[in-house]
C-alpha cells in the first residue's frame, strides 16, 4: 500500500538568520532615529528654555550705581539706608580687586541687602560666585553672547553709547542696555552728551529694556521717562546727595508714582 503523505501542506522555509538580521537592522535604525530626535527635541527645548528663561527675568526699574570713590564703610552706610527704595545697585567698584569685592559682598550680605538686588559690574566671575542679580558689562568686558550664553543665571546688562552698539548688545542676547550718558555728568565731564533725542531713537529701535543713564535728577525723570524707557540709572543723584534715603525715595516715587508727586517737583 502506497503510504499517504499526511504531513500537510510544508511550513514555509524560515531563515532565522536572514530575520535577526533584519530585525537587527530594523533596532538600530530606531535606536539610531530615537537619538537624533531626542538629540534633536532636547535641543530645541534646551533653547526654548534658555529663551524663556531670558523672557522671566525681571529687569530693575530704579538702579543706582556707586562711585568708585568711598571707602566700604561709607559705602555701605549709604547701601544700607539706600536699599528698601531701590530695585538695583550696581557695585562699579573699579579699583577693588576680587577679594576685596568678595569681601564688601560678604558685608552687604551680613546687612541682610539681598544679593537680588545687587548687578556687579564687569567682574563676571564676582557676580556668578556671590550669586548676585546680574552683571553690568563695559566696552571691555567679554562679548555679551559669551556672557549670556554662560552664565544663564545672571541678568546681563551692557552699557552702551550709540544705536549701533545697543542694537548690537541686543542681538548678542543683553537682557537690556544702559544708554548714556544723556544729560551732562560730572562722571562722564570730558565727553558730549547724547540728549533726550538720541535716547528716544535707542528705545523705538530696541525690543529689549533701554535703561537711561547720566545726569538724571528728579526734575528731568519725566522727560526720561516720556521717552519710553524701562527704567533709570543714577549715580550722584544718590550718592552724592546730602540725604541718600530721602533721594532714592522720590526717585521711586517718580518713577513708580505716588498721590503727591506733582507737589514733589
Ligand atoms: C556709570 C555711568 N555710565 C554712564 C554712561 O554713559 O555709560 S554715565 C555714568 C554715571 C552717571 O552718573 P550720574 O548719575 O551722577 O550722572
Amino acid at each position: 500500500m502506497a503510504e499517504t503523505d499526511v504531513s500537510g501542506p510544508s511550513e514555509p522555509d524560515l531563515d532565522y538568520t536572514s530575520v535577526g538580521k533584519w530585525l537587527m537592522d530594523v533596532c538600530i535604525i530606531f535606536s539610531l532615529y530615537i537619538q537624533t530626535h531626542s538629540t534633536f527635541v532636547g535641543w530645541v527645548f534646551l533653547r526654548c528654555f534658555k529663551r524663556w528663561w531670558g523672557f522671566t527675568k525681571t529687569i530693575p526699574k530704579l538702579h543706582v550705581i556707586s562711585t568708585n570713590q568711598q571707602n566700604s564703610t561709607d559705602l555701605l552706610d549709604v547701601l544700607r539706608c539706600i536699599y528698601p527704595y531701590v530695585d538695583a545697585i550696581h557695585l562699579r567698584e573699579k579699583r577693588l580687586h576680587a577679594y576685596e569685592l568678595e569681601t564688601i559682598l560678604n558685608q552687604i550680605k551680613q546687612a541682610q541687602i539681598p544679593m537680588e538686588k545687587i548687578i556687579i559690574n564687569d567682574r563676571i566671575d564676582m557676580a556668578y560666585m556671590m550669586k548676585t542679580k546680574g552683571v553690568q558689562l563695559a566696552y571691555h568686558s567679554p562679548s555679551t553672547k559669551l556672557v549670556s550664553n554662560e552664565f544663564t543665571s545672571l541678568i546681563v546688562g551692557k552699557s552702551v553709547h550709540t544705536l549701533e552698539q545697543a542694537k548690537q548688545a541686543e542681538e548678542e542676547r543683553a537682557d537690556y542696555v544702559l544708554f548714556g550718558h544723556v544729560f551732562p555728568s560730572q562722571c562722564k565731564m570730558n565727553q558730549p552728551h547724547q540728549g533726550i533725542e538720541a535716547l528716544a531713537k535707542v528705545v523705538k529701535a530696541l525690543h529689549i529694556p533701554v535703561i537711561a543713564v547720566g545726569g538724571i535728577t528728579h526734575e528731568n525723570v519725566r522727560h526720561v521717562l516720556n521717552t519710553g524707557v524701562a527704567g533709570i540709572a543714577v549715580m550722584s543723584g544718590v550718592f552724592m546727595a546730602k540725604q541718600p534715603a530721602e533721594a532714592a525715595k522720590m526717585y521711586q516715587r517718580l518713577l513708580y508714582g505716588g498721590d503727591d508727586d506733582e507737589q514733589l517737583l
